[in-house]
């Protein structure tokens, strides 16, 4: 039975990387952030908006249970949700953990385009931005490092770039 868990900052391809991988490997994917927004019928800016960051947290921590009960399936979650709860920990029993570690060149310059639809993104110049993910990577990389792998996502910007991601993670997995 396979059960992968992608993990990474915002903008280091758990959305880009799964989805080609779980065709390649012909399973389903399912990514945490589009689950959430199917069942409660609204985008996580909006989910952010009514409940408020903890509020959010906590029903991610609830819907990532509920995806981890699928089997032979991969799964990517949003950035945060390593880093709250025993979130990590529980991915680590629950399946084979992921971390795309990727540099924070790339990762500024892969979201200062796709900022808009990040809710902690929102309203920051590039040179705010930049710190930001920094700091964040700091403080996030206690957890993300817990992944069972870590896999280099700097390449990612084009079909062919990302069909190799694909080979290469099903090396570093064994699949
Ligand atoms: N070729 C590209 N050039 C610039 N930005 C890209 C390119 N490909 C993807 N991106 C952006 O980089 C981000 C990374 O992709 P995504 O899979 O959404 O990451 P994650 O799910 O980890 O946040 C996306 O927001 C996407 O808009
Ligand atoms: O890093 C974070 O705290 C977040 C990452 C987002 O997912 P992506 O990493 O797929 O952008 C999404 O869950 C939310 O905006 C919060
Ligand atoms: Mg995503």
């Amino acid at each position: 039975m396979i059960r992968i868990f992608l993990t990474g900052y915002m903008g280091a391809g758990k959305t880009t990387l799964g989805k080609a991988f779980a065709r390649k490997m012909n399973i389903p994917f399912i990514d945490l952030d589009w689950y959430i927004e199917e069942r409660f019928h609204k985008t996580v800016g909006e989910l952010f908006t009514e409940r408020g960051e903890a509020g959010f947290r906590e029903l991610e921590r609830n819907m990532l249970h509920e995806v981890a009960e699928f089997e032979n399936v991969v799964i990517s979650t949003g950035g945060g949700a390593p880093c709250f709860f025993d979130n990590m920990e529980f991915m680590n029993r629950a399946g084979k953990t992921v971390f795309l570690d990727v540099h924070p060149d790339v990762l500024f310059r892969r979201l200062r385009v796709a900022k808009q639809q990040r809710p902690i993104l929102q309203g920051k110049e590039d040179d705010e931005l930049k710190t930001f993910i920094i700091q964040a990577l700091e403080k996030r990389a206690p957890f993300y490092h817990q992944a069972h792998y870590i896999f280099n996502a700097d390449e990612l910007e084009d079909r062919w770039q990302i069909e190799t991601s694909v080979q290469r993670l099903q090396q570093l997995l064994g699949l």
